[in-house]
């Protein structure tokens, strides 16, 4: 189509056009809002924006940061979410470090636009703030004000889009929120600090084991894993039936096989959080009732060494049948996704009643160390699959019995294969020795 040049508006009219349309229409707000009698005024403005918004393609969703004295888990939710989507056009974001956590976070900033597409949809999030006034009465005619300041997010689309919007995606960052957050989260060890608060205290369980390095036999290994997964996923099974949703695992074998690093494993895989229970310490059941009362959900309650921490006469201090009782009762019914642990070097010595069938749900034994173990620990410590002298530590595995620990205190004293090898060679070989003169191997 062609304009004669005199009649085609440039780029500059129109936005002088645009600019003083904007400032009559601003000006024309002001005076109605200064002329407008105050009975009136509420219901004109209200009108005004009724037809503004008619006229509009777009809506807007407002979400408060809370409500009332409850947290906006929608609004917590997108803040989690919108912090993946910063990109690097993105002109300004704020950044946290919080006390015990390692790493940095970058969280959106107020009044940064951020878009997002979903199933082709353009959607504009702003985080926005405001400011309440709050009256703190002094005396009956006497107050002061405290200005309160809350966040929203402002989430803007078009109309037709409105039930997607609260159907479909507003869910999906639910849940992608909780994703990101299983995925950053920092694993915390839990231990009582028993000659202080008397109640849990946590630190970071920096480079927790992993399934990965764990030296153990692969088919324990994989249908540990298998059970895990199933018992993440039972939720509806185990309400359902009605039975508490917690699982409990008999670790055993001789010190040093790896109990505490699987129960590590476990936590690292899972994101659980890991509470450490040393019976020995707590005075008496109620103790032990406040202390698993105090343990987080989705988490991991470890007792060591269960054979010598029971005190089996009913003398006041923790019982077995105390603490089973609990955990089978009414700890059991008011908490979600535990799993209780406990470990033992000597599983002959446990109170039968521990091993009744339908107590623990799975016993695992953790063995000295096979050649598929040191295999494991040769990739992890080593970074090999192979090496000329792995026959002859074969043949040493199978006639003295070493501990996963004691075969990695050995590969970790030097990296090169060829040193760290003929080390633990050595150190079969002294070990064979001892042994023969005490009279306890024959070769
Ligand atoms: N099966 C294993 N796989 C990988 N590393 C292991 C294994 N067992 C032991 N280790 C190494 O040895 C160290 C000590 O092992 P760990 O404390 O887990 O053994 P434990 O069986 O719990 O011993 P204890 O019965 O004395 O508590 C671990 O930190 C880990 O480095």
């Amino acid at each position: 189509m062609w304009f004669p040049t005199r009649t085609m508006p440039s780029y500059e009219d129109i936005l002088s056009a645009y600019n003083s349309i904007a400032a009559s229409a601003y000006f024309l707000r002001t005076i109605a809002y200064n002329c407008i009698p105050e009975t009136v005024k509420d219901g004109f403005f209200l009108r005004l924006q009724k037809i503004s918004s008619s006229l509009s393609s777009q809506l807007t969703v407002v979400i408060e940061e809370s409500h009332g004295l409850t947290v906006n888990e929608i609004f917590h939710a997108a803040d989690v979410y919108l912090a993946e989507k910063l990109s690097s056009s993105t002109l300004r974001v704020k950044v946290n470090k919080p006390g015990k956590e390692r790493g940095f976070q970058m969280i959106t900033d107020k009044n940064q636009e951020l878009f997002d597409l979903f199933r082709g949809v353009k959607l504009k999030w702003v985080l926005l703030s405001s400011s309440r006034n709050h009256r703190l009465y002094q005396s009956d005619t006497e107050y002061g004000i405290l200005k309160q300041e809350f966040c929203y997010f402002e989430l803007s689309f078009h109309k037709k889009n409105r039930e997607m919007v609260i159907s479909s995606y507003l869910p999906y960052i639910l849940e992608k929120a909780k994703e990101i957050k299983e995925r950053k989260k920092t694993l915390k060890l839990h231990t009582v600090d028993y000659y202080g608060s008397d109640f849990w205290g946590s630190v970071n369980l920096d480079r927790p084991a992993s399934f990965e390095t764990m030296a153990m036999d692969p088919m324990i290994k994989t249908a540990l894993i298998g059970d895990l997964d199933r018992f993440t996923r039972s939720r509806e099974f185990y309400r359902r039936v009605g039975r508490a949703w917690k699982r409990g695992y008999l670790l055993y074998g001789p010190p040093g096989t790896g109990k505490s690093s699987l129960v590590a494993a476990m936590a690292n895989y899972l994101k659980f959080d890991v509470y450490d229970l040393d019976l020995k310490e707590i005075q008496c059941n109620s103790d032990l009732r406040r202390l698993l009362l105090g343990t987080g959900n989705r988490s991991i309650i470890v007792i060591e060494d269960i054979d010598t921490s029971l005190d089996s006469a009913e003398g006041g201090k923790v019982t077995l049948s105390g603490l089973l009782n609990f955990v089978d009762g009414l700890w059991s019914s008011c908490s979600d996704e535990k799993i209780i642990v406990f470990t033992t070097n000597h599983k002959d010595r446990i109170d039968p009643v521990l091993l009744r069938p339908g107590r623990m749900d799975m016993h695992l034994h953790m063995s000295y160390c096979t050649f598929d173990g040191f295999k494991t620990l040769a990739s992890n410590y080593l970074r090999i699959q192979y090496h000329q002298l792995f026959d002859e530590i074969k043949g040493w595995l199978d006639k003295v019995q070493a501990t996963p620990a004691e075969v990695a205190g050995e590969l970790m004293k030097c990296e090169d294969p060829d040193v760290a090898l003929p080390g633990l060679i050595r150190w079969f070989r002294d070990k064979a020795n001892t042994e023969m003169q005490q009279g306890s191997l024959n070769i």
